[in-house]
């Protein structure tokens, strides 16, 4: 997962290839909860890890139930409808799809709770499932505003024999909440009633399913009577699996409409959802379809594919696939004339006033949006209109993953995403996962160049840049002292009579960088590569040009999204000499020498200062005066002479260069 404080999105080209999607939240959640409150074990598979469903765990966990890992498998040991503990306070984070249900079991069952939440929770209104859970019986009292979370729950006097009336009109989550209480009080019929018109249907059919599963079947009238039987018991079913998440498809299915394929008659494929899928959200597949997406499909699998393009515009009612309806918005900014997105009033109340945020972020990108208390009308934008942005996510994982496809945009400006580890609530790794199926437009993915002389401090800054970007690192010197190695190793001089076979060496070179390690086959040799000793053979090997030809695939094979910050001598002006931000970094002879003999003493390798300096300059020299890619900065780099800076204030000094060639928004950036 990205941590970092923004990530930029350089122009995206294509896709192609296959992608399996995390498991779906909303299935997810209901079956932990339905698999506690259940008499037996459930063994869950491809359960959806993230934000949400931690928090569901966690409080299952208070509550007393067993929670065991199996390989891959999770298992709910369950509570048979008898809470282990009848005190306790529950945080929610900004899970909805916790808060409700687990609201809702704990009233019926009754106790000493408190539920809370992020200051977000604490906006989005549970009154109305409140109101008819006290028309039931239960005992709840607000902790804060009238209307919404915090909460706190009492015992309960159920009374059963009268219909219990729900609002249905404002979150579906309401009525699951009811459905999936019930069963532990039916000693009798219980009948609930939806007053007003029930929103977002699909989301309910997952519930009574699952409850099925579970052996509880409910009856229902139409959408606006539902009766619990008598006598229904939670029962578990043994083994259930989890689909693949349906909202999360939305962005792989636009990305198939929107991307040229990575090459010819390429797909994107998506595993583990299908058309048969019991998620409302699957029907996004007709929204895409009906923008022009040519989409194939069979039970467990989606392929999609650029078709009308541009794509078509859309006058749509969203309120069977509210989630994944956001998608719909981004795409609608390829469209060949405005989309009219409709039904989407529950919007307000997500994570974020989700309505409000598409129309202020779409607009960032240039984008003429007009919104209504329950609609939304993007006008799409032409090639020449489009405006590099920084897009606010407002911590709602569903904003920063929709955004990401504004970066297939025709003007080629990059779109940064503020705080993407929002993408936690549902899919952690969504960023890794679109950057494993895109490529970006030709020589797009930036390069951020160091170069300068020993121990001028560029490996340790070019680190921290990276860590800061999210990009990957390079550090090309590492690259030359494991060929002198495997060199030394081999039993070859390093001196040019040996040059063809090091080349021949250096061209299947099985070095690795892994967590911080560098591996030479399967040897570690992250300390044995920085003694002095090898950064002069490094410095020597890399004077032999055969030996720089043949590591140069090996270099570029780094470039890769959202970007990389390379390190070394020849960066800028040989390995990627179109890259758009180049250092030269420099310190004096005299704060090298001493830096270097820190570093060693800290190692617990004894050292003299005035040797080191003379190395120091012999091997800047040699490096220097090389025939082949001299060590010199390029025509077009920044000179950064840190010998008065601090580690921190260097990298604060290159990453604002970067900021200011990125010009991006009005976003501060360090
Ligand atoms: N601006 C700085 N101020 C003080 N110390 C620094 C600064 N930059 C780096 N250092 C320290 O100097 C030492 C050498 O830095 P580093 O290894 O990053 O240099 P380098 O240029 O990559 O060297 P080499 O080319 O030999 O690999 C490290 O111990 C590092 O912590
Ligand atoms: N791009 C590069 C990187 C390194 N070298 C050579 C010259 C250096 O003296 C030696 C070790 O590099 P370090 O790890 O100290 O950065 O490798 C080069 O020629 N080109």
């Amino acid at each position: 997962m990205f941590q970092t404080e923004f990530l930029d999105l350089p122009a995206l080209a294509s896709a192609g290839g296959s992608v399996t999607l995390p498991g779906s939240k909303s299935i997810s959640n209901r079956v932990l909860l339905l698999a506690a409150l259940s008499a037996g074990s459930t063994r869950i598979h491809d359960l959806l890890d993230s934000d949400d469903t931690r928090v569901m765990l966690q409080a299952l966990r208070q509550l007393g139930c067993g929670v065991h890992e199996q390989g891959s498998v999770l298992v709910i040991d369950g509570l048979g409808g008898q809470l282990k503990t009848d005190t306790a306070q529950f945080f929610m984070g900004n899970a909805g799809t916790a808060m409700r249900p687990l609201t809702a079991a704990l009233a019926v069952l009754g106790g000493d709770f408190s539920l809370s939440g992020v200051p977000r929770m604490h906006e989005r209104p549970i009154g109305d499932l409140v109101d008819a859970l006290r028309e039931l019986g239960c005992s709840i009292d607000y902790l804060g505003n009238e209307g919404y979370p915090p909460l706190h729950i009492g015992r309960a006097q159920l009374r059963l024999d009268q219909a219990i009336p729900v609002r249905g009109d404002v979150s579906s989550q309401f009525l699951t909440a009811l459905l999936m209480a019930l069963p532990l009080a039916a000693t009798q019929d219980i009948v609930i009633e939806v007053v007003g018109e029930l929103i977002s249907k699909p989301y309910i059919d997952i519930t009574l399913n699952l409850l099925q599963r579970f052996g509880i079947a409910v009856r229902r009238e139409g959408w606006a009577r539902f009766t619990i039987p008598a006598g229904s018991r939670y029962q578990s079913p043994g083994d259930i699996h989890v689909e693949a998440d349906a909202s999360s498809a939305s962005y792989f299915i636009a990305l198939g409409a929107l991307a040229t394929p990575s090459e010819p008659g390429a797909k994107v494929r998506i595993q583990g959802v299908g058309l048969d899928s019991i998620q409302g959200d699957i029907r996004f597949v007709e929204a895409a379809q009906a923008m022009g997406a040519q989409i194939t499909g069979g039970p467990n699998w989606l392929e999609i594919a650029r078709g009308h393009w541009p794509l078509k515009a859309i006058d749509l009612d969203c309120n069977h696939i509210p989630d994944a309806a956001m998608t719909l918005a981004v795409m609608a900014l390829y469209a060949d004339g405005p989309c009219t997105l409709r039904n989407i009033a529950s919007w307000r109340v997500k994570e974020t006033d989700r309505i409000a945020a598409m129309v202020a972020e779409c607009a960032k990108l240039g984008a003429q949006v007009e919104e209504g208390p329950d609609w939304l009308r993007v006008h799409p934008l032409p090639a020449g209109a489009w405006r590099s942005a920084s897009i606010h996510t407002y911590d709602d994982h569903r904003v920063a993953m929709c955004f990401s496809l504004a970066a297939f945009n025709p003007d080629q400006v990059t779109v940064r995403i503020e705080d993407p580890k929002c993408v936690a609530k549902t899919f952690p790794d969504y960023f890794e996962t679109l950057f494993g199926l895109v490529q970006a437009q030709p020589g797009r993915v930036p390069v951020i160049c160091i170069d300068g002389p020993t121990a001028s401090g560029k490996g340790t800054v070019a680190a921290e840049v990276a860590k800061r970007l999210g990009y990957h690192f390079l550090d090309s010197g590492a690259m030359y002292r494991v060929t002198a190695l495997a060199a030394t190793r081999a039993g070859l001089a390093i001196e040019p009579s040996q040059e063809a076979a090091i080349a021949a060496l250096a061209r299947a070179l099985p070095v690795r960088f892994e967590d911080g390690k560098v591996l030479l086959g399967a040897d570690d040799v992250t300390e044995a590569i920085r003694t002095e000793e090898a950064g002069m053979n490094a410095s020597r090997v890399s004077a032999l040009p055969s030996v720089r030809l043949a590591l140069v695939d090996l270099q570029h094979g780094f470039q890769a999204l959202p970007g990389l910050v390379a390190d070394g001598r020849d960066m800028g002006t040989v390995i990627f000499p179109n890259a758009p931000y180049k250092v030269y970094m420099t310190a004096s002879a005299a704060c090298r020498a001493e830096r270097r003999y820190k570093q060693l003493i800290s190692k617990g390798i004894s050292a003299n200062i005035s040797e080191l300096r003379a190395d120091l300059e012999a091997r800047d020299a040699r490096d220097q005066s090389r025939a082949v890619a001299p060590l010199k900065p390029a025509a077009d780099a920044q000179w950064l002479d840190n010998s008065e800076l601090s580690i921190d204030q260097s990298v604060q000094q290159v990453l604002a260069g970067w900021l200011q060639r990125q010009a991006i928004g009005s976003h501060s950036a360090t």
